[in-house]
C-alpha cells in the first residue's frame, strides 16, 4: 500500500519547515523528507545547478512532479479518506514532508496540495515572526537570495507568498514564542483534532474537538480584528483566562466581559448591559467577541454578536458537554423573555468553534450528565451508532466524574461529540434557517422548554429535553408511528445514564399554553417531532389535545 505523508510544511525562508518538520516527524515516530533534497537525489544536481542550467520554470515544474509523486496522487481513489482517523484506506498516511519555499506558489503544485488535502491530507502553514525567520534564514549564509538586504527581499517575498500559503494550507500554525519542541507538540495535538465543517452558512466554519483547542483563535480571528470581547460566566474564569492569553500574546486588545451563569444570563438585561459596554469599548465591524462557557454563555454572546452593528465576528469556546454537543454549532443564538424560552434571536453563524474537550474535567457531575440528554436526542434522531456507545457505557457514563476523566473515558466522550457534531452538522448545514430538516434537532424540545419554564430553570436543559423525548415517544405510540418496545427503550436509556424519566409539575392548561408558543407552532396547530425509527425523525403535526395531555400524564407517573 502506498505511503502518503501525514503532513506537509509550507513557509517563507527561515520558518522551521525543517527543524520543526524533523521534530514531528521524531515524535510521531515516522520519516522526514524534505522535497529539495529529493529533486537533488532525482535530478543528480542542486537546486542552485537546476536553477543555473534550465530556469526557474523547469525547476518548479521539476518541484511539482516530486511533490506530486510523494504524494501519490495518483494513487487516490474517489473513496472518503481521512489522513487523522483509522478509516479503511487505500494508502497509508505516514512520514512528514517539508517543502521549498516557493513551492506552493507554482499553479500546478497548488493543485497538487489541493488534491492531497481534500483527501484528508494536513497542510502546515508555518507562520513565524518576520525578524525570527530572516534571523533565521541567514544565519547559515547558504541562502544566495538571501545575500543582499536580506529584510526587504524577505519581506517582499512575504507579501506576495503569504496569501496563497493562507489559502492552500488546511491550518496555520503561528510559531513565535515556541521551541521547535513545542511547535511540533502543537502541530501533533492539531492534527489529533477531529474537525467537522460546517457548510450552508456565511460563513463556513470548523468545529474543532481536541485538547487546547483555543489555540486556534488568533488563526480565525485573523489580522484586521483589533478589539475582542472575552463574554464568560464566572464559573469557567480558568478557562477565559487561557482565551485571553492566547488572544494577548497574539497582540488583540482582549476586555472580558463577564455575564451572569446559567439561564440568568439570556436576558434582555443583561445583553442591554453588554451593548453598553460595546459601545464604551468603541467596539467597531472589525471587532469581534469569544464567548467561553456553556450553551447559555454561547447563545448569549452570539447574540450579541449578531446585533451588534447589526453583525460582528464571533467564535464559540464550548465548556460544557451539552455546549458541545450542540448548542455552540449551528448559530441559533437567543434570549428568554417572560414569554418563554429562546423565544428572541437570530440565526446567525459562527466564524468557528473551538471545542476543548479538557475543560470538561472542571465540570459538575450533574451538567455532565445533562449533556447526555442532547447526545442521545442526536442518536435518536439520526445516528444509531450514538445509542450503541451510550449503551455500551452507560455506567461510566453514569458515575463519571468529570475531575477524573482518564484516556479511556476521554475516547468514549471525544466520540461522542463529534458523532453528535456530526448530526448537528448534517441539520444545519442543510438548513440553516430552520425551515425543514433541522426541525428534527428539536426532538424533545416541546415539553422540554415547558418543563424549564415551569420549574425556573431549576431543571437543566439535557435534563427536561430527556423528559421530552420520553414524552414524544409516548406520543408517538398513541398515534400508532412506535410500538411499546420503543418507547420502553427510550426510557432504559435516559434512566440508564441517569437522566430523569417523569415529571409532574403543573397543571395540564399551563403546559399546553406554552407549547402553543413553541417556534414550531403554527397559527394553532400543534407540531411536534417524533421518531418512527431509532436514527429516523419525522414530524406529527396537529395531534388532538387528549392524545398529546395522555401522552403528558404518561411521563407523569
Ligand atoms: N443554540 C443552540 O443550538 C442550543 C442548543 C442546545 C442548547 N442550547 C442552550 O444551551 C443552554 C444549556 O447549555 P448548558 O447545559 O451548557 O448550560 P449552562 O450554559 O447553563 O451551563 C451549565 C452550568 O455549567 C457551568 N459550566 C459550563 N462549563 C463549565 C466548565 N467547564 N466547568 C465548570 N462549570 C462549567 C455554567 O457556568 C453553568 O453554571 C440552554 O440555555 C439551552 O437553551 C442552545
Ligand atoms: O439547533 C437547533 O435547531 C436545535 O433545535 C437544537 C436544540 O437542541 C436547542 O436546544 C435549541 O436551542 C432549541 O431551539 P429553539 O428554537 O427550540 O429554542
Amino acid at each position: 500500500m502506498p505511503r502518503i505523508p501525514r503532513v506537509v510544511f509550507i513557509g517563507m525562508p527561515g520558518s522551521g519547515k525543517t527543524r520543526i518538520g524533523r521534530e514531528v516527524a521524531s515524535l510521531m515516530g515516522c520519516r522526514f523528507y524534505d522535497s529539495d533534497d529529493e529533486i537533488e537525489r532525482r535530478e543528480g544536481m542542486t537546486v542552485k545547478e537546476i536553477f543555473g542550467r534550465y530556469g526557474e520554470d523547469e525547476f518548479r515544474t521539476i518541484e511539482r512532479d516530486v511533490i506530486a509523486n510523494f504524494l501519490e496522487i495518483t494513487n487516490f481513489s474517489k473513496s472518503h479518506r481521512n489522513a487523522n482517523s483509522s478509516d479503511e484506506s487505500h494508502v497509508i498516511f505516514d512520514g512528514v514532508l517539508s517543502l521549498g519555499g516557493g513551492a506552493p506558489m507554482n499553479r500546478g503544485t497548488q493543485r497538487v496540495l489541493r488534491e492531497y488535502a481534500s483527501h484528508g491530507g494536513n497542510v502546515v502553514y508555518l507562520d513565524a515572526q518576520p525578524e525570527e525567520a530572516i534571523e533565521h534564514a541567514t544565519r547559515s549564509g547558504t541562502r544566495p537570495l538571501l545575500k543582499h538586504n536580506p529584510q526587504k527581499v524577505w519581506m517582499d517575498l512575504f507579501e506576495k507568498r503569504d496569501p496563497t500559503f493562507r489559502t492552500i494550507s488546511t491550518f496555520i500554525m503561528p510559531t513565535h514564542g515556541k521551541t521547535p519542541r513545542q511547535a511540533a507538540q502543537t502541530v501533533i495535538d492539531t492534527l489529533a483534532e477531529r474537525v467537522i465543517h460546517i457548510s450552508g452558512a456565511t460563513p463556513e466554519y470548523d468545529v474543532r474537538i481536541g485538547t487546547a483547542t483555543m489555540r486556534h483563535l488568533p488563526e480565525i480571528l485573523g489580522k484586521k480584528v483589533i478589539r475582542v470581547a472575552l463574554i464568560h460566566t464566572t464559573s469557567v474564569q480558568r478557562h477565559s483566562d487561557k482565551a485571553r492569553t492566547i488572544l494577548r500574546r497574539a497582540g488583540y486588545d482582549v476586555t472580558d466581559i463577564v455575564v451572569p451563569d446559567a439561564e440568568k444570563g439570556k436576558t434582555l438585561r443583561v445583553v442591554s448591559h453588554v451593548w453598553d459596554q460595546l459601545g464604551e469599548l468603541g467596539f467597531t465591524r472589525s471587532d469581534a467577541i469569544v464567548g467561553v462557557g456553556g450553551g447559555a454563555a454561547t447563545d448569549v454572546a452570539g447574540f450579541i454578536a449578531a446585533t451588534w452593528l447589526r453583525g460582528i465576528t464571533y467564535i464559540n469556546c464550548p465548556t460544557s458537554l451539552l455546549a458541545m454537543v450542540d448548542a455552540s454549532t449551528g448559530g441559533k443564538t437567543g434570549i428568554n423573555t417572560d414569554a418563554g424560552k429562546n423565544l428572541v434571536g437570530s440565526f446567525y453563524t459562527p466564524a468557528g468553534v473551538l471545542a476543548d474537550v479538557d475543560t470538561l474535567r472542571t465540570l459538575d457531575q450533574r451538567i455532565f450528565i445533562e449533556g447526555l440528554g442532547e447526545v442521545i436526542k442526536a442518536g435518536f434522531i439520526s445516528d444509531p451508532q450514538i445509542l450503541r456507545i451510550v449503551e455500551n457505557n452507560a455506567d461510566v457514563l453514569r458515575t463519571l466524574d468529570p475531575a477524573r476523566i482518564d484516556d479511556d473515558d476521554m475516547e468514549i466522550i471525544t466520540e461522542l461529540i463529534e458523532r453528535s457534531v456530526h448530526v448537528k452538522a448534517k441539520h444545519v448545514s442543510a438548513d440553516l434557517k430552520e425551515q425543514g430538516l433541522r426541525e428534527f434537532l428539536n426532538y424533545g424540545h416541546t415539553l422540554g422548554h415547558a418543563i424549564e419554564k415551569l420549574e425556573h430553570f431549576t431543571w437543566r436543559h439535557g435534563e427536561a429535553v430527556a423528559v421530552g423525548m420520553i414524552f414524544a415517544a409516548q406520543l408517538a405510540q398513541i398515534h400508532g408511528i412506535v410500538d411499546r418496545t420503543f418507547v420502553d427503550y427510550t426510557r432504559d436509556i435516559i434512566e440508564s445514564v441517569g437522566l430523569p424519566t417523569s415529571w409532574r409539575g403543573a397543571d395540564d392548561s399551563k403546559v399546553l399554553d406554552i407549547m402553543h408558543r413553541d417556534k414550531k407552532a403554527r397559527g394553532n396547530m400543534l407540531r411536534f417531532v417524533v421518531v418512527d425509527s431509532i436514527g429516523h425523525a419525522r414530524r406529527l403535526e396537529n395531534p388532538s389535545e387528549d392524545s398529546v395531555l395522555e401522552a403528558l400524564h404518561r411521563v407523569e407517573e
